[in-house]
């Protein structure tokens, strides 16, 4: 029995992963759960999977998860250090990063510190931190499994050749597909006009509002070319963007040979979730098996960095190095707030983004401590801009 400690329980990660445990039940236990501020479905899943421990990051949340789980033996404790104790503990065997943002960062770290298999969903913890997810996985020999479809993808295609952190000698370069969100094909000038409604309408994926509208801007696809240059140290240069708008080839890897491996599927997060919790041994899965003839033809298209400028920045990123990515990442966590709160406009969430990451001396990644001031600095800052704009504009 393996016992699961579940990060962001309530999110949209955190669903497709219990519901993969809930197929095997005779093969994984949950050990712990985390939420921030979803009171209700926190305690419902609670109730169902009985775990040890359940951490709440929220301090109201905190108040109100207590009181309702007063008689229920699980242990409910508050705050974002318990994270980090908890994932860390020997009776764990899997970690899985289910925290959306940079505030998942330091349970990554501890995770990584430990030793521990994580299964990474949080991909905005290794944009920021992946120097330091790098040295402690190779100082702890933590196993980092990819839950990101693209990732996981390449993950498959490299079978036992992977190790985090390594770039296998005969892979060229790897292709990440991009389904391209709901507005690849929408002219540049109508950009302004955009909803939030209309950005988090994933054409192909039913995720949480935050990495919908990444996807809409392509900073998704930037922050996955970051996390892949971590995870399979691969340069800028040969990591290939590709618009596949039906989503069925989630990447591919180029090998020296000419041969291309990729790795198909219907876009389901229950796929790549059943080969991260089976550890390399595949799960029995009833969901969405693929059918080539119903889908007919599989289309690819260039990215417009040109268009899509998140996409360039986070190539930029690399070039800079140091903390340009968490500044990236900082910078792009608060427009995208400021634009699901009708704050900013959709073409803003990139304009913003671009003077953050140019504002900033860049220096190079030294501490945990160094990152989370970091980040504070540049939401401050990204706020601050974000109203002297507003306020000029009115
Ligand atoms: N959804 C998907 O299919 C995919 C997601 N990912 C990545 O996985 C991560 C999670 O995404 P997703 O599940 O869509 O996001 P959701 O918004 O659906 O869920 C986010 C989770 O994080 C918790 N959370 C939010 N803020 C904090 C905080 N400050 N401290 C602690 N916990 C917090 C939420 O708790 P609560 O709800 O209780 O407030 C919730 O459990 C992201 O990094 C995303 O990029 C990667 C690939 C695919
Ligand atoms: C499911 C997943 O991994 C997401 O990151 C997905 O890739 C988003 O789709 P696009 O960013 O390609 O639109
Ligand atoms: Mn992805």
């Amino acid at each position: 029995m393996k016992q699961v400690s579940v990060l962001g329980a309530t999110g949209s990660i955190g669903d497709s992963t219990l519901a993969v445990i809930r197929k095997h039940l005779d093969q994984f236990k949950i050990h712990s759960l985390s939420a921030h501020t979803n009171v209700k479905k926190i305690v419902k899943l609670t109730l169902e999977f009985l775990p040890e421990y359940v951490v709440i990051t929220d301090e109201v949340a905190y108040v109100s998860v207590k009181s309702e789980l007063e008689n229920c033996q699980t242990k409910v404790v508050y705050g974002t250090a318990c994270l980090d104790q908890l994932v860390s503990e020997s009776v764990v065997d899997l970690v899985v990063a289910g925290i959306v943002g940079n505030a998942g960062m330091p349970s990554v770290l501890a995770a990584v510190a430990a030793g521990k298999t994580l299964l990474l969903a949080n991909k905005e913890a290794i944009v920021s931190a992946g120097h330091l997810v790098m040295s402690l996985a190779a100082k702890s020999g933590a196993k980092i499994i990819p839950l990101d479809s693209e990732h996981n993808a390449i993950y498959q295609c490299l079978g036992q050749q992977y190790q985090v952190g390594v770039r296998p000698a005969d892979v060229n370069s790897i292709t990440l597909t991009a389904s391209g969100g709901p507005f690849w094909q929408k002219p540049e000038n109508e950009f302004l006009h955009i909803t939030p409604e209309q950005a988090v309408a994933h054409p192909k994926w039913d995720m949480g509002a935050k990495i919908s509208v990444d996807s809409a801007t392509l900073m998704n696809k930037g922050l996955e070319i970051i996390e892949a240059h971590w995870l399979f140290n691969m340069p800028n240069n040969d990591i290939n963007v590709l618009v596949h708008p039906q989503s069925i080839i989630h990447s591919m890897v180029n090998f020296i040979d000419g041969s291309v491996l990729a790795q198909m599927g219907n876009p389901d997060m229950q796929i790549p979730i059943s080969y991260g919790l089976g550890v390399d041994k595949r799960l029995k899965n009833d969901a969405n098996f693929l059918n080539l003839l119903e889908i007919g033809s599989l289309t690819f298209v260039a990215a417009d960095c040109q268009k899509f400028k998140c996409l360039q920045l986070a190539r930029d990123a690399i070039s800079l190095g140091g903390i340009a990515p968490a500044i990236l990442n900082a910078a792009n966590e608060v427009t995208v707030d400021a634009f699901l709160n009708r704050r900013i406009g959709f073409n803003q969430i990139a304009e913003y983004n671009d003077r953050m990451l140019n504002q900033i001396d860049i220096e190079a990644v030294e501490s945990m401590e160094q990152l989370l001031q970091l980040d504070q600095q540049v939401r401050t800052q990204t706020n601050t801009l974000i109203k002297q704009k507003t306020n000029h504009q009115s």
